[in-house]
């Protein structure tokens, strides 16, 4: 049988690594399929900045999308350009081609699931993404066919690696936010806008994917509450050791008989929980399902090859479906409704760090807010003294998040009360 043909939208860190990995188990992979698997063509930006570096690869490189999209010997497109515009486009019209795609753009899917699943239903063609979540680890194919027989009441990780690089770098080490951001970005981890990164949206895209797996419900980029890591200090990370945590950026999906909660913040876990040993560009993902029980999936979250191990995954998966006449068999598994939960509503423990004036009766009046909007509290700490100021940890019992807004605004609003300087979500016992 002919090399089956593949046309890669985009040769960068991702890009680069599926090639690489191809040529490095081309063997393997051609006993694996009794084909062989060969990228035909590859569009890129700047055709002349990739020919010069690669001069090898230089009949490969295009700048038209219609030598990829539109070339009926192509038959898997696998986009690893990024971004919405005009990924989305190509990756459309390549469906309606009649080619499979293979995608790692969490950003295209958690925006515009619902048009790509159409399309991938209406042409039967296969539409597959597991390099978008959690990079090298297999999580969405285990979700939507080794776990099927499950029900899942919660998913809970670290889906970003470059945030969890940072805060790892930061807490062990006391590196600065500048720095650690950088030494991500050379390691290929971030994205080309670290902002998604570093203010959650990347991990909330993800989370989106994976609760719209596991809940079989469609869940979108906008309806998960992301809260990055631009606000955390060396402040907090120190005063979270000393009560015996950590602070990780957790994308956090549950489901009760109210609804779907799905939010992106900082947390404070305890240092024994699992999550807290998970450090680096790993990711770690926690299942709970009402037949398997726990499961817990670790392994690198960005990076070049292990990025690139998921895509080949789906090229694998995609070169059998075509070749059995069998693709697009895994559809859409959002086939129920459910409503999503406003942040206000969820329930957790809180660390709220604030400045107060050092004076009789400061602490009883903060204590007393709290107490009057339904807060209770688990600890207080005084920590430092600032001239006439102390600054105070409080830990608070699980509430609902709107009570502790309605105290911290009425807090804010206070004269003895200087700065509300953070507040972040604790999970586990403190
Ligand atoms: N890096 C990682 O660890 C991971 C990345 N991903 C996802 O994979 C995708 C690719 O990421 P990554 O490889 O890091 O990105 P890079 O920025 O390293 O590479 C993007 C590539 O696509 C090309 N490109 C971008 N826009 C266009 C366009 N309009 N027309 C033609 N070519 C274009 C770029 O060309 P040029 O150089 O000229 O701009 C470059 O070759 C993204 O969706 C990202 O979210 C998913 C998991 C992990
Ligand atoms: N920027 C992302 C890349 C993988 O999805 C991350 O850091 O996790
Ligand atoms: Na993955």
């Amino acid at each position: 049988m002919a090399a089956v043909k593949i046309g890669l939208l985009g040769f960068g860190t991702v890009g680069r690594g599926v090639y690489k990995v191809l040529q490095t188990h081309r063997e393997k992979i051609y006993n694996t399929l009794g084909v062989e698997v060969e990228i035909a063509r590859v569009l890129v930006r700047n055709l002349e900045k990739y020919q010069k570096t690669y001069p090898e690869l230089s009949n490969l490189f295009t700048e038209d999308p219609r030598e990829v999209i539109d070339d009926p010997e192509i038959k898997i497109v696998v986009e690893v350009m990024g971004g919405i515009k005009p990924a989305l486009d190509y990756v459309l019209q390549a469906m309606r081609n009649d080619k499979s795609v293979i995608t790692a753009n969490k950003d295209m899917i958690a925006e515009h699931g619902r048009e790509l699943f159409a399309t991938h239903e209406e042409q039967g063609v296969d539409f597959l993404f597991e390099a978008s979540v959690a990079g090298g680890i297999p999580i969405i194919r285990t979700l939507k066919e080794s776990l099927a027989g499950n029900n899942f009441k919660e998913v809970i990780g670290i889906i970003n690696g470059t945030t969890n690089y940072m805060l790892t770098k930061m807490s062990l080490y006391g590196a600065p936010y500048e720095e650690v951001l950088k030494e991500a970005q050379e390691k290929g981890y971030a994205e080309a806008d670290p902002t998604s990164d570093v203010e959650g949206f990347d991990a909330a895209r993800k989370l989106a994917i994976l609760a719209s797996i596991a809940f079989n419900s469609r869940v979108t980029f906008k309806d998960v509450y992301a809260e990055g890591i631009t606000r955390i200090t060396p402040i907090d990370i120190q005063y979270a050791r000393e009560l015996g945590g950590v602070i990780k950026l957790l994308g956090i999906a549950k489901e009760d008989e109210e609804g779907i909660e799905v939010r992106v913040h900082p947390t404070i876990i305890p240092q024994s929980h699992p999550l807290a040993a998970v450090n680096d560009v790993f990711n770690a993902i926690f299942v709970e399902g009402d037949a398997v029980g726990p499961l817990m999936f670790y392994g690198r979250g960005a990076g070049e090859l292990p990025t690139a191990s998921a895509v080949i995954g789906d090229i694998i998966e995609a070169v059998k479906n075509i070749r059995h006449h069998d693709t697009g068999r895994i559809g859409c598994t959002c086939y129920l409704e459910k409503p999503v939960k406003p942040i206000g509503e969820i329930s957790t423990k809180y660390y709220i760090r604030l400045v107060v004036e050092d004076k009789p009766g400061v602490l009883a009046s903060v204590a007393q807010v709290f107490g009057n909007q339904g807060v209770s509290i688990a600890s207080v700490i005084q920590k430092r003294s600032i001239e006439d100021l102390a600054e105070l940890v409080v830990m608070t019992h699980r509430v609902k998040e709107r009570h502790i807004r309605d105290a911290v605004s009425i807090l804010k609003g206070m004269s003895t009360v200087r700065e509300i300087a953070n507040v972040i979500r604790a999970e586990g016992d403190f």
